[in-house]
């Protein structure tokens, strides 16, 4: 195990004031750090104030030697024998994920998609307030949508600015994701999530994350199909 030492201090590699962490994570510890948080928060909404790094392992589904290994990038160790203070853990993980960052989240699309996520009450307690929804249709722009109107996407530029929106996720019809993308990018938005079914192209600087839902239910069905061929073990 690793020098073990949970006293709260600066460490390293935790990010700036702006949520940059100074040194990389790798990509799948920053997925896994995203599930040690979630049993973190469980723990802290159970009274729970200290885990042993087997147990957040297992609340995890990950193995204690990779939850340590994880961890050592947040720059938290715990205390061999007591384990890791929860809150101080969550705090730690939080701001190395960049979520004690104020996100305010633009949605473009208000079709089904786009309008199922501005109505799931899920992101705000994660960090993400939704604070604006757009759409192209004249017959659409207006109508209410959970707490939100509907903005004309001709306003994207403004309405962006005048809600501080620093991330947009495009729910749009792949036709029009290029273009759309473009001016989100001009306005300054640096932070884009989109499903519509197209490659996008961003300038350097920009991060673009794709959810392509059918690509993942393709992937399952390639696993499930071998599990069930003959002679296969799933
Ligand atoms: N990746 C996934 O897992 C996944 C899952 C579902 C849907 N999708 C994709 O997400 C997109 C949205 O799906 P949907 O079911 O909500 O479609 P939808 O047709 O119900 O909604 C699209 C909305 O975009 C609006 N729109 C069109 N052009 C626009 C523009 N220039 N600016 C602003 N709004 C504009 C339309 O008026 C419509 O309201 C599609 O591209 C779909 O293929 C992806």
């Amino acid at each position: 195990m690793a020098s073990l030492d949970s006293t709260p201090q600066a460490v390293p590699d935790l990010p700036g004031p702006a949520g940059t962490a100074a040194k990389q994570i790798p990509p799948a510890a920053v997925a896994r750090l995203t599930l040690y948080l979630r049993a973190l928060n469980t723990l802290l909404a159970e009274g729970v104030e200290r885990v042993s790094s087997e147990s957040l392992a297992e609340a995890s589904g990950v193995s204690s030697a990779t939850l340590r290994k994880d961890l050592s990038h947040v720059g938290s160790y715990g205390t061999r024998g007591v384990g890791y203070e929860v809150q101080y853990l969550s705090r730690h993980i939080a701001a190395a994920l960049g979520l004690t960052h104020d996100w305010k989240v633009a949605i473009v699309g208000a079709g089904n998609l786009g309008k199922a996520l501005a109505r799931y009450g899920g992101f705000e307690s994660r960090g993400f307030d939704v604070v604006a929804i757009f759409d192209a249709d004249q017959m659409v722009v207006g109508n209410e949508v959970g707490w939100l109107r509907v903005s004309d996407v001709a306003d994207l530029e403004t309405v962006l600015h005048r809600t501080g929106a620093n991330m947009v996720v495009l729910a749009l019809p792949a036709s029009v994701a290029q273009d759309v993308c473009d001016r989100v990018v001009a306005a300054g938005v640096r932070s884009v999530l989109s499903f519509a079914p197209i490659m996008l192209q961003v300038p350097e600087g920009v991060n673009l994350r794709k959810v392509d839902m059918a690509t993942e239910l393709q992937i399952l069905a390639y696993h499930a199909q071998r599990a069930q061929a003959p002679g296969q073990t799933a």
